[in-house]
């Protein structure tokens, strides 16, 4: 019987170890990567951990279709060819990837909005499962919600394969705000925050008590740049998730890291200098350094002309 003890008991053994490794890979880059040499790109430039995808956000939204979990052929190859955790996106209330993303090994599972849902309301229940989880969030309730189903890491969301930081900002100040806010409750005050968050009130209490949620929060969506990269990491994350930003060259064209030496080169660059970003994020000589160092970017989409039914934030509930 899987342990669904969550809510406010986080001495479980096996949420421990989960819980674990999502503090292992605290302070550093989780970067998206679409086959083995971006794979081997990621983690010489310092990656923490990587996320094997068959598409980047960017090209997801140039492309449309149904964006579903990676093929196991491309997942395995990403396992053999580097050694730091990887992980892998199943599409929301897709319990069956999940299952086969668990049975090949990976890491972590990322419940992801970035592919298309399964599920209109139900989201995995991730305590079924050995393998950690982590789920997007844009406000604390969804967050809280997400850590009841058993996510050991939430990762705000910003708008993925944009380029454009400003909801990752606005996600990650949101959720800063609303910890704060609880801090100051008095116990009676709770049980109303409980049911306004529309969250578990044990778990509203650990947060009201520690001012902190109790596993890690990560930050993703929209995240191209250096500069970026600090920004949110100041604002509170402690490590960022970085796709379209380092691989892509046009919005639906990624950069031929396999073939043409100067797009590797510019690829290398860029993840080179996201990780000292994030490392140094508290230095702004440092992350200049760094900014002047990368060559190319990635042409960005601002996220305030898209409407909002094409928005990937809004998956999940
Ligand atoms: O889904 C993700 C994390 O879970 C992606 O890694 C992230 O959202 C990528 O977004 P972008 O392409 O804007 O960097």
């Amino acid at each position: 019987m899987a342990d669904h003890t969550t809510n406010g008991n986080f001495s479980s053994p096996s949420l421990r170890l989960k819980l674990g490794l999502a503090e292992m890979l605290k302070g550093g880059v989780i970067m998206d990567v679409m086959n083995v040499e971006q794979a081997r790109i990621a983690e010489e430039a310092g990656a923490i951990s990587v996320m094997a995808l068959e598409r980047v956000p960017a090209m997801i939204r140039a492309e449309g279709g149904v964006a579903r979990m990676a093929s196991p052929k491309l997942i395995k190859q990403i396992i053999a060819a580097v050694s730091i955790p990887v992980m892998a996106k199943a599409r929301i209330g897709h319990f069956a990837e999940a299952q086969v993303l668990q049975h090949l090994g990976v890491d972590f599972i990322d419940e992801s909005e970035v592919l298309t849902p399964a599920d209109e309301t139900y989201h995995i229940d991730k305590h079924a499962f050995t393998t950690p989880f982590v789920c997007g969030a844009r406000n604390l309730g969804e967050a809280l919600r997400r850590i009841a189903e058993g996510a050991a890491m939430i990762r705000t969301k910003g708008e993925p394969g944009t380029g454009d930081v400003v909801h990752a900002v606005q996600h990650m100040r949101q959720i800063v705000r609303e910890i704060k806010a609880l801090t100051v409750l008095g116990d009676e005050e709770l049980y109303n925050a409980a049911k306004v968050h529309g969250a578990p009130y044990e778990l509203v209490r650990m947060v009201a008590k520690a001012g902190k949620l109790p596993v890690p929060n990560f930050s993703a969506g929209g995240i191209a740049t250096p500069a970026d990269a600090a920004l949110m990491m100041q604002l509170g994350a402690e490590t960022v998730f970085v796709g379209s930003g380092i691989f892509m060259k046009e919005r639906a064209t990624p950069l031929d890291v396999e073939n043409d030496p100067k797009e590797r080169e510019e690829a290398v660059s860029r993840a080179r200098a996201i990780v000292i970003a994030t490392t140094h994020f508290n230095d702004p000589k440092i992350v200049a350094e760094a900014s002047e160092s990368v060559i190319g970017s990635m042409k960005g989409l601002a996220a305030a002309a898209i409407e909002e039914q094409d928005l990937m934030q809004t998956r999940g509930w």
